[in-house]
């Protein structure tokens, strides 16, 4: 079975993805943390961003094997990967390895932007998660806090707010609930509200 899990930045996909493939005992999958992968190594190597062909490269040829770099969250990353994600030989290269991800037994649970519109249409389950853009910049600002990064709320804001626009206009695999999705807004859920009400649509959804 697979649980795909969409919505914009910070609306709690990899936390509500993380507690339901616990709940189930499925592998789970934050798709972002590849495009986030790829951003690392085009920044560490002083490559452009705007750089289709090196960036297709480095998806083509992407270790998957250490997507734990906390690095990996921070907001320079989200920023650079929102840009590199825009180009479809890069989402081609990435395809393969997130399909393969969740043929697996006895499930898998992927989070991203284009789970359950064009990595795995045939998804059983699909949410939506969406909270305000204010709810979502006061979570990613408590979270880069904690990992001691300087940041200030306003500034969150505008990088969520301009990062959804370009995730959502973009020409291919464009942030948007699938049809057969259904939304969940956490506005005013906390994070075990937030997993209670998720639960509750998985099991409607399977039904
Ligand atoms: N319902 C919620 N209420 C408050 N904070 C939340 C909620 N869900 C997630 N968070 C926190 O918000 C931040 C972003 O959540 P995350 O799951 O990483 O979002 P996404 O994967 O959509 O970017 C994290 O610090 C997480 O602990
Ligand atoms: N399935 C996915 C996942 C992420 N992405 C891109 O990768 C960026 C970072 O994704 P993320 O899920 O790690 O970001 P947050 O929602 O955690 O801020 C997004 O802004 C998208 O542009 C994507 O295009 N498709």
């Amino acid at each position: 079975m697979i649980i795909a899990i969409d919505g914009p930045a910070a609306s709690g996909k990899g936390t509500l993805g993380k507690r339901l493939s616990e709940h189930f005992g499925f592998a789970h999958l934050d798709t972002g943390l590849l495009y986030r992968a790829v951003a690392r190594v085009m920044l560490d190597r002083g490559s452009l961003l705007t750089d289709r062909e090196a960036a297709a490269l480095v998806a083509q040829n992407l270790d998957v094997t250490h997507l734990d770099d906390p690095r990996l969250r921070g907001a320079e990353m989200g920023e650079a990967a929102s840009m590199i994600s825009a180009y479809q030989p890069v989402r081609d290269a990435l395809l393969a390895f997130q399909r393969q991800f969740g043929s697996q037994e006895p499930g898998a649970v992927l989070d991203g932007r284009d789970i359950g519109t064009v990595v795995c249409p045939q998804a059983e389950v699909k949410l939506f998660i969406t909270a305000t853009p204010e709810e979502r910049a006061r979570r990613r600002h408590l979270e880069l806090l904690k990992r001691g990064e300087q940041a200030a709320y306003e500034t969150i804001l505008d990088d969520i707010r301009r990062r959804d626009e370009r995730d959502m206009s973009r020409s291919t695999a464009p942030l948007k609930a699938a049809e057969d999705a259904m939304t969940l807004d956490t506005t005013h859920l906390d994070a075990d509200a937030a997993f209670r009400a998720a639960l509750e649509l998985v099991e409607t959804q399977r039904a």
